[in-house]
């Protein structure tokens, strides 16, 4: 590793703490009418999307992350809903179906689950958890580099995060294996980044 890239490395680590920080005090204050509003209704340049059958890739709230899989209710009952799935804590990060009423199983980093045996799937649209952002698409996660990997694989799927608006920073580091976010959602704004939406 170059100094500028451990460098780098050290910053995000840094940042990830502090913005941890900020969203576990900001989901802590949402009131219960705020938490129902928040992340129930998709943007409509994505419904439009999701109306031709793409295969969505979500994920399983984990601590203060929003709770998207309300918004996602109509796609998990037609078959078109994938959530990230490790076999183990070495092994790459993947998609499985999951439908409504299937079981969901701690997984080796602690989050929720399809079951081994659910079914690879290869999301069209991925929606990931934010640790951070700038509103250029640049995206801080939880730094195991999972999503950086599945997305340099799977460059076709459209990437959009989801984060509290808190989360916004001006600029994050940005590394060579970093791959920008067509867009954002918040529970304040959808925000664009970049032209494939
Ligand atoms: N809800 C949710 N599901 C998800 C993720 C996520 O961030 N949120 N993932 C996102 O990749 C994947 C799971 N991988 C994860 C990898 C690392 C950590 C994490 O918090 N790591 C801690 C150290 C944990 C440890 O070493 O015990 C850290 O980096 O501080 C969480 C999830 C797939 N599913
Ligand atoms: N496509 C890739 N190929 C090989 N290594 C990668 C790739 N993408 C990321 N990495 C490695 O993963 C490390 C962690 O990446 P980074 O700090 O960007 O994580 P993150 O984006 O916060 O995490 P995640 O992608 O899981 O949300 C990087 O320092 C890099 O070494």
């Amino acid at each position: 590793m170059t100094d500028l890239s451990a460098d780098l490395v050290q910053q995000k680590q840094r940042l990830r703490e502090k913005l941890r920080f900020r969203r576990k005090h900001f989901a802590a204050n949402l009131d219960g009418m705020a938490q129902l509003a928040a992340f129930r209704a998709l943007p409509a340049p994505l419904s439009e999307r999701l109306a031709g059958h793409a295969v969505v890739g979500a994920y399983v709230a984990w601590g203060d992350e929003p709770d998207i899989l309300p918004m996602f209710a109509g796609v998990a009952e037609a078959g078109a809903l994938a959530l990230p799935h490790h076999a183990a804590r070495i092994d790459a990060m993947d998609f499985r179906r999951w439908r409504p009423g299937e079981p969901l199983e701690k997984g080796p980093w602690s989050t929720q689950q399809p079951a081994d045996h659910a079914a690879l799937v290869t999301p069209d649209i991925i929606f990931c958890p934010l640790v951070g952002f700038d509103r250029k698409g640049g995206r801080i996660g939880q730094g195991g580099g999972h999503y950086d990997r599945y997305f340099a694989a799977h460059s076709g799927a459209l990437r959009i995060g989801i984060g509290w608006s808190v989360q916004e920073i001006d600029a994050t580091p940005r590394e060579s294996t970093d791959i920008a976010l067509d867009a954002i959602l918040t529970e304040q704004e959808f925000i664009l980044c970049g032209d494939r939406l």
